[in-house]
């Protein structure tokens, strides 16, 4: 297990005691001489925004360390449960924050595997009787280890009493029950849902220690969103292009909010404007090397 050895200089230094299994990825921490908390910030730098979240995150790797800490020290500590719902919109970063939790808890020594499984009820719910328990135990049992995210959990109880999405519920309540610590549970939706859902399944909510709100971002997160898409791909869009872009965001963000796919969406433009501007070059005679990386206004098929 990895340690934390004291306070110096506000920091918290993480040191290796011998055969620890996950070794590399905490020397690695140790190495890099970060603190604890700039390691979350390090691993989230790619994100933009998310600033509530990134504290709350920041909160919780805090007190898992503490928390080993006191129980090192002979303190009284909790039980550490990590299980969490994620609500927010379509492309708000949910699954992508998720993945990356996952990253982080394996280099906590938290999680063993540090693998990211994504289920959806087709993958939990069967059609006969039997087939429910049988398909949910198993993609529990490959997610040991690791994370276990269930996108749009309410799909889990669209058919109410009778139907077999309730049986994967209550496994998934009785696995977190029986405190097999090696997994966390991640159910994620969109915010409506989830707290329709919650309210249907009284006692859900209370086993979820963290619930973490993704809003919607701003035109200027999304145009920053953007750009770091397109410099992680060596383009870049022209002044003209951008101007366009933040136009069509502000007037989207303005007009249907709720089927907006935020970040999903900026990501779809992209790549359409990359491969509308391969098609423009190809057509025309002449290109210096400046017009393989910006994309202009034209390349900008907004709708
Ligand atoms: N804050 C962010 N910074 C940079 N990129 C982001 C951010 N949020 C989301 N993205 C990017 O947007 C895309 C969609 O994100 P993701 O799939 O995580 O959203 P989601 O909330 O899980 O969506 P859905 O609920 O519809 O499945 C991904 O390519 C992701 O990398």
């Amino acid at each position: 297990m990895a340690q934390a050895e004291g306070y110096k200089n506000g920091r918290i230094n993480i040191i290796l005691s011998e055969n620890t299994p996950q070794s590399s990825a905490n020397l690695r921490v140790k190495k890099q001489k970060h603190s604890p908390l700039e390691i979350v910030d390090k691993e989230f730098a790619s994100f933009v925004g998310l600033n509530d979240l990134k504290t709350s995150i920041k909160e919780i790797y805090a007190s898992i360390l503490i928390n080993e800490k006191r129980k090192e020290e002979g303190l009284k500590s909790s039980k550490q449960v990590l299980h969490m719902l994620f609500k927010g919109n379509p492309g708000t970063g949910k699954t992508t924050v998720a993945r990356k939790l996952a990253k982080l808890y394996h280099d906590m020594n938290i999680l063993s595997k540090g693998h990211f499984i994504e289920a959806e009820r087709a993958d939990l719910v069967g059609e006969y009787i039997g087939q429910t328990a049988q398909k949910t135990r198993a993609v529990i049992q490959k997610a040991m280890g690791g994370i276990l995210f269930i996108d749009e959990a309410y799909s889990l109880s669209r058919g109410g009493e009778k139907d077999f999405g309730k049986e994967a519920i209550d496994l998934l309540v009785k696995h977190m029950e029986d405190g097999r610590e090696d997994m966390v549970l991640i159910l994620a939706g969109y915010p409506r849902e989830m707290d329709r859902f919650l309210s249907m399944n009284p006692g859900l909510e209370s086993r979820f220690p963290f619930i973490l709100d993704f809003d919607d971002y701003s035109v200027d997160e999304l145009l920053n969103i953007g750009n770091r898409m397109l410099s992680e791909r060596q383009y870049q869009l022209s002044k003209q292009a951008e101007w366009k872009f933040r136009n069509h965001l502000a007037k989207k963000l303005r007009e249907d909010n709720y089927n907006f796919s935020n970040a999903r969406y900026v990501r779809n433009v992209i790549e359409k404007a990359i491969r509308l501007q391969a098609v423009r070059l190809l057509n025309s005679d002449k290109m210096v090397s400046r017009d393989l990386i910006v994309l202009t206004d034209q390349d900008l098929l907004l709708e």
